[in-house]
């Protein structure tokens, strides 16, 4: 996989729920909140399904109405277009979820 790395603040000028990841790697990062564990489970189950048939894995967590995103390509090194992509679809899921934030 020859994945381009993206310049991260360039990148998340396209993606206003996104922040970059406060740690040592280039990597983007979102925060959820569901009306409760149903919502955020639907939305994560959406996200995994894609996310497989993509082969582009999240790092995330769960804690009742609470989900934690973190995007980065591991092949790269970095933010790809793979990231965004999948960001993108997050974005949506989460909408169709009925996200608080
Ligand atoms: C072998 C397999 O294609 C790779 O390990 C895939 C799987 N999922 C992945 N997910 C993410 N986030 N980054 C990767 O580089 C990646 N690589």
């Amino acid at each position: 996989m020859t994945d381009t790395r993206l310049d991260v603040a360039e990148t998340l000028k396209t993606l206003p729920a996104w922040r970059p990841h406060d740690g040592d790697r280039a990597a983007i990062s979102r925060s959820l909140k569901f009306a409760d564990f149903n919502a955020a489970f639907g939305f994560m189950t959406r996200v995994a399904l894609m996310a497989d048939k993509m082969d582009h894995h999240p790092e995330w967590s769960n804690v009742y109405d609470r989900v934690e995103v973190l995007l980065t390509t591991h092949d790269a090194d970095g933010v790809t277009d793979r990231d965004v992509t999948l960001a993108r679809f997050i974005d949506r899921a989460a909408a169709d979820m009925g996200a608080i934030s």
